[in-house]
């Protein structure tokens, strides 16, 4: 008897454009939630985003709790529940980059109340998806959490965001060809749970993007509607696979130790994107597509060294071989390189000198 069974859980409403931002407390309406809401935001994303979308809420006679959080940790997750609890309130509304909208989803599980996911930035693919990423001591979790009801993308303050979080956002995405590798390696040798959909489509867009990469420029509106697109689509890869799988494979091993290693230096975008021109060769060597993966990179205005991210070599190094303990996450890693394949595949690839 075939018994699988499995829930995929997407959000209802996606309003995507210029100004939108005015129609939060109409998506609120929409989705018939009653109550006080919590916005979860950080410092710079409350003046841009969440200031001026509590205004339109008390004009509309609701009186939004806020919270502001400078990390994305288990702290955080609990200074919000503990927020949400004292001030009453009946949903939460995640208002920034990766790490409030991270915080905002976690919370909101745990509180098993709904969320609303208003980006700020097109810097991360976590915008729709059912994932949670937190560093924890040596180790990153990659938590089950809320899906958002509904997306609210504001194209104007994605355009206006600096350049860096967008092409980060773009190199999130380029990042899924060797997720999907990797994936598909954990598949064939260790029968990992795997879904072709959710893999070709993580890969689709990851094409979709380096194809259109003459519309992402600095300035043009246009670009924040083609990111934004990219990044909801690998998000619904993630949220189809119940996993961070189809967009998160070695390369973001590779970023998550950077963050350990080198806290608060690049983007974690412009980190995967470089981890990633370095397992694509571990995958194929030469002839494989490592060089297509640092061109579109470089196409797009995005970091392809250590030097462009700000990162020394040795810690480039330190990063590759010890990566592989971050999670117990089968990929072309395998059981952990040894410095010296880890400084060749490096210098190789022209990350490092
Ligand atoms: N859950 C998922 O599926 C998923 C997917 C991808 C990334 N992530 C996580 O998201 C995080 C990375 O996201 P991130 O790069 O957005 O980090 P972030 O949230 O720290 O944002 C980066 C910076 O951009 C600033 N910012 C945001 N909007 C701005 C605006 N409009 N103008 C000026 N500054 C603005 C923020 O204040 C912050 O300083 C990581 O923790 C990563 O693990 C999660
Ligand atoms: O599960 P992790 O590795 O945090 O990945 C999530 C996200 O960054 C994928 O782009
Ligand atoms: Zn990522």
């Amino acid at each position: 008897m075939f018994e699988k069974s499995t829930w995929i859980r997407l959000p209802r409403n996606v309003v995507v454009g210029h100004g939108v931002r005015s129609e939060v407390v109409d998506v609120v309406d929409d989705l018939h939630l009653q109550g006080r809401p919590l916005f979860v935001t950080s410092p710079t994303p409350r003046t841009v985003a969440a200031d001026p979308i509590a205004a339109d809420f008390e004009a509309a006679g609701i009186d939004p709790a806020i919270v502001t959080i400078e990390k994305a940790t288990f702290d955080a997750v609990e200074r919000v529940i503990e927020v949400a609890e004292a001030e009453a309130v009946s949903y939460l509304v995640g208002i920034g980059g990766g790490k409030a909208i991270d915080i905002a989803k976690m919370a909101s599980h745990h509180l098993d109340m709904g969320f609303l996911s208003v980006p700020t930035a097109a810097s991360h693919d976590g915008i729709v998806s059912n994932r949670g990423s937190v560093p924890d001591g040596d180790s990153r979790h990659s938590v089950a959490a809320e899906p958002p009801l509904a997306v609210v993308a504001d194209t104007g303050i994605l355009a206006d965001a600096p350049w860096e979080l967008t092409t980060a956002g773009c190199a999130d995405i380029i990042s899924n060809y060797t997720a999907v590798m990797d994936w598909r390696l954990a598949q064939r040798l260790k029968d990992v749970e795997y879904s072709e959909y959710a893999a070709a489509l993580s890969e689709m867009t990851a094409e979709i993007l380096v194809d259109n990469a003459d519309l992402i420029r600095p300035g043009l509106e246009e670009s924040a509607w083609v990111v934004t697109k990219a990044l909801m689509s690998s998000g619904v890869a993630m949220s189809i696979a119940g996993s961070s799988r189809p967009a998160s494979g070695a390369e973001h091993l590779f970023s998550h130790q950077l963050d350990r290693l080198a806290p608060g230096t690049a983007l974690h975008g412009h980190q995967v994107g470089v981890g990633s021109i370095m397992t694509a060769y571990l995958h194929g060597g030469d002839r494989g597509i490592w060089r297509d993966i640092r061109d579109a990179l470089a196409s797009i205005d995005a970091p392809t060294t250590a030097a462009e991210l700000g990162i020394d070599d040795e810690t480039v190094v330190e990063a590759l071989t010890t990566c592989h303990r971050i999670r117990d996450r089968y990929t072309i890693l395998g059981d952990g390189m040894n410095e010296r394949a880890a400084r060749d595949v490096a210098t190789k690839t022209g990350v490092i000198d």
